[in-house]
């Protein structure tokens, strides 16, 4: 049971008189009672749906022990209740942020998979899977925000089964070991590093699938492009980067 801090008033359309609250509470459920005794007080019980089991004892002449109440375990009844506990639920979890960082060298023919989608170029790139780097950053950033190691320990290079094998995969599966760690994914950035292709025409595109692997709103997904001004390996054509940032809230574990 709980005490009750509100003023209590007998009430129609108006309010009408004070009701004496100090010796008044709340009784709570859930409630813990013997089976036996449970049992035996349904079977008496004849008139209508009781709105909790305490009437239901009491009614059969039974005693019911009363213990300190709790606030958290308020019931969920009403849509407000459910957004109160969703409001309360959110305080406990915790901002995290993780960081994705890859490379694959140009090889081949085009076109390249970037962020989900086959962008031509006269050049494809190198790897084992299809060798996405903004799928394999951003996978790395989720795994590193939720500390669930990196992709290559989740899908190993030396697997023939991850051989060709589509990004997408890859990146639903960080997700998914997220959502059922109860974290919220907040947002993914990513920056492609790469004097070419230009992924400007591509970026809508790129955005929206990528958000629809994650199973995310376009809002909550951003990807860029830069040069670096001709320098190092990228500037040298050699090769694609991508580096990731993945905001979201977890849990505390403890
Ligand atoms: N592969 C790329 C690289 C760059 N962009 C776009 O060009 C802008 C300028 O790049 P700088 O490296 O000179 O800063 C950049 O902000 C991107 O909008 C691109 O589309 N594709
Ligand atoms: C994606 C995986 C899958 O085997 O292989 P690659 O396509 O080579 O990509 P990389 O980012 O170098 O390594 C991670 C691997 O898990």
């Amino acid at each position: 049971m709980l005490p009750i801090g509100d003023t209590v008033a007998r009430a129609s359309d108006r309010l009408a008189d004070l009701v004496e609250r100090s010796n008044l509470v709340r009784v709570q459920t859930p409630q813990a009672f013997r089976l036996e005794a449970l049992r035996s007080a349904y079977a008496q019980w004849q008139t209508i749906a009781p709105t909790d089991e305490t009437t239901v004892l009491r009614a059969a002449g039974m005693e019911v022990a009363a213990v300190a109440g709790d606030l958290s375990l308020e019931k969920l009844t009403t849509p407000a209740d459910f957004e109160r506990a969703e409001q309360w639920l959110a305080s406990r979890m915790i901002p995290r942020t993780g960081t994705g960082f890859d490379v694959h060298a140009f090889a081949g023919e085009g076109p390249v998979m970037l962020g989900g989608i086959a962008v031509p170029h006269n050049r494809g790139l190198a790897g084992h899977s299809d060798a996405d780097v903004v799928l394999h950053a951003l996978t790395d950033a989720l795994l590193g925000a939720g500390g669930l190691g990196d992709i290559g320990e989740h899908f190993p290079p030396s697997d023939p089964q991850w051989k060709g094998a589509s990004s997408d995969r890859f990146l639903r599966h960080a997700i998914d070991l997220l959502r059922d760690r109860g974290a919220v994914i907040d947002h993914l950035d990513c920056t492609i590093i790469a004097e070419e292709p230009k992924v400007g025409p591509y970026r809508a595109a790129m955005r929206a699938r990528v958000a629809e692997i994650a199973g995310l709103g376009l809002d909550q997904v951003s990807i860029k492009a830069t040069t670096t001004e001709r320098l190092g390996f990228t500037g040298r054509r050699e090769g694609i980067a991508a580096q990731a940032v993945a905001s979201i809230r977890m849990g505390l574990s403890r």
